[in-house]
């Protein structure tokens, strides 16, 4: 690929860093801002199984777009397909095409290391290494090469950022795995921002978290919309309806043949929308809780 933007080429991670900075601009439909993700008529199988199908729509730069749906429509799979994720599920394959800044990063030549740093990535359940506060952080950077005098800037600066900076800045030895559910949640957010990504997908990041730490996750990925685009998977419609500016909502068509369900995106847009004036009557049940 001529474009070294996602190729991974670059003798270490500061390069990459100047790199990613400027940015084409594409002017999404319907929202003004730029276009981070063009999806366009994305399927992901597993092995013969299509999880999901036909789906189409578009990510804004700097806003929060939340993915939500019943149980088995596809989400987290969709989710993953955004940072090449299910490359490491066996069987697993995507196609139509996912283009960041009009780039398709499953295209021959485009490093998913690489895609995986600028897209990363938050899971369901908090994931601490079982290592101190301040080596979690500052550990993607280290791989990628950062001498020590700048990782500690910027484990500071990730921690300050995952709105967790006050609370463990005396105690940055301190095991990671010692810190509470909600705590261990924003570290996991820190640890992902240190690698400076530009999008940060979230895979229900706050469904083992209690109302309180939840609340907490949810002021900061608005704050983290300022500085990063946002994709969420949530099972809460509430959180939806809270922090994200656009919502895709799926669902699930049955195969009569193999008896399987697919997922298909039924409805993509503004969130106030979706859950006042859906346009799909699926869209309506699911918000107003009559299915689901
Ligand atoms: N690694 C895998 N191998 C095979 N099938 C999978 C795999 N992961 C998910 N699936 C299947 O793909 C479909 C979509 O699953 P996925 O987890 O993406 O849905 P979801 O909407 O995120 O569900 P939930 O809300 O329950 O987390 C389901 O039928 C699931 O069983």
């Amino acid at each position: 690929m001529s474009d070294p933007t996602l190729s991974g080429a670059g003798p270490d991670a500061r390069s990459r860093r100047i790199d990613m900075a400027p940015q084409p601009a594409h002017e999404s439909p319907g929202t003004g801002g730029p276009t981070v993700f063009d999806i366009k008529d994305v399927g992901v199988f597993y092995g013969d199984f299509k999880a999901v199908k036909d789906v189409n729509f578009t990510v804004a730069k700097n806003e929060i777009t939340a993915l939500i749906g019943p149980s088995g429509c596809g989400k987290s799979t969709l989710l993953r397909s955004l940072n090449r994720m299910n490359d490491l599920i066996p069987g697993a394959r995507v196609e139509g095409t996912v283009s960041y800044h009009g780039k398709d990063i499953y295209e021959s030549g485009v490093d998913p290391v690489e895609v995986r740093r600028r897209i990363g990535m938050v899971f369901q359940k908090a994931n601490p290494f079982p290592k101190s506060i301040f080596d979690n952080v500052s550990y993607g950077p280290k791989i990628h090469g950062v001498p020590r005098a700048e990782r500690d800037d910027i484990v500071e600066d990730s921690l300050r950022k995952a709105a967790l900076w006050d609370e463990v800045k005396d105690d940055l030895k301190k095991s990671a795995l010692a810190l509470s559910g909600g705590q261990q949640q924003r570290l996991c957010i820190a640890r992902t921002i240190a690698l400076q990504p530009e999008v940060v997908l979230m895979d229900e990041p706050c469904s083992a978290l209690d109302p309180i730490a939840t609340a907490r996750i949810e002021e900061l990925m608005v704050d983290l919309a300022e500085q990063f685009t946002i994709v969420i998977v949530t099972h809460n419609m509430q959180q939806a309806a809270r922090v994200s500016d656009k919502t895709a909502f799926f669902s699930t068509e049955v195969n009569e043949v193999s008896d399987t369900r697919t997922g298909v995106l039924v409805e993509f847009d503004d969130t106030q929308r979706i859950f006042t004036t859906p346009s799909d009557v699926r869209t309506e049940n699911y918000v107003t809780g009559r299915f689901g």
